[in-house]
């Protein structure tokens, strides 16, 4: 029988959305303002991807990929002044950012198993973050719903896809021409229709508070999330 889960310690911030949307970069911020702890669970997906191609796992095989996970020998950062990720002793930050774990995350991230593996994990880092610090900012593409659903703040942070695109052209080429935009299409379409296969993240579930950061810049988003958790703590 599967035990329930353990209460999650510290206040926990959860936050979802696609891919460009923003949840890394204003959680982090939203981290800091709040010295509360910082967790990209997404950074998981890419290091267990990065750790399956290093052991020369076949991502194609589910029963390698979920043996893969649960000897996964992750050390992660909750730090939002510095996110550390660590497997078997190499920092692999910069590697899990290259664009041929984007192109593969998806296929050990649908595997349903490697899911559960790593919602354990998750929640345990929540609550090491969440004790130590006082709170949490848990970022991804099922905190809200799965993760951490008793989270008593969960926010649905979305934007258009253009400006998705246009975001995550600048940060890739330095600008968002046309060519770039294309180039830029399946790190961002094509992976958030291969994620929605296993999470829901592109409508807000019950309960869950929708901001729409396509009309915001950075610092409005940020300013957004942290409105919605003044309003929960008050
Ligand atoms: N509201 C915003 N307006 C403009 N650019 C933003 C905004 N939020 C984030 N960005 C920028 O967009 C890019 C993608 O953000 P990121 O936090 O990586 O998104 P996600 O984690 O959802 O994929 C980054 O370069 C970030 O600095
Ligand atoms: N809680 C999560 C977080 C990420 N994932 C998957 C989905 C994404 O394609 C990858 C990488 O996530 P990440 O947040 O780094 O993606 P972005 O490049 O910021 O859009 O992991 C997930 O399935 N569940």
């Amino acid at each position: 029988m599967t035990q329930p889960d353990a209460q999650l310690s510290g206040f926990v911030v959860a936050i979802d959305g696609p891919s460009g949307s923003g949840k890394s970069s204003v959680s982090k911020q939203v981290a800091r303002t709040l010295d509360f702890g910082y967790l990209d669970t997404g950074a998981m997906y890419r290091a267990l991807t990065w750790w399956c191609l290093e052991e020369g796992v076949d991502l194609a095989d589910e029963a390698a990929v979920i043996d893969a996970a649960e000897a996964f020998p992750l050390t992660i950062g909750t730090d939002p002044d510095a996110p550390t990720v660590e497997v078997a002793g190499h920092d692999v930050a910069a590697d899990i950012r290259e664009t041929r774990i984007s192109t593969q995350v998806s296929a050990v991230a649908g595997v349903i198993p490697v899911r559960e593996i790593m919602r354990r994990l998750q929640r345990r880092l929540i609550s090491e973050a969440g004790a130590s610090r006082g709170g949490v900012v848990a970022e991804g593409r099922d905190i809200t719903t799965v993760v951490a659903p008793d989270a008593p703040v969960r926010i649905l942070l979305t934007a258009s896809e253009e400006a998705r695109l246009a975001r995550r052209s600048k940060e890739l080429h330095g600008h968002d021409g046309a060519e770039a935009v294309a180039a830029t299409r399946s790190q961002i379409v094509d992976r958030d229709k291969a994620d929605s296969a296993v999470s829901q993240f592109t409508v807000a579930a019950d309960g869950v508070t929708t901001v729409d950061t396509s009309d915001l810049d950075f610092d409005g988003s940020v300013a957004a999330v942290l409105q919605v958790v003044a309003a929960a703590r008050a």
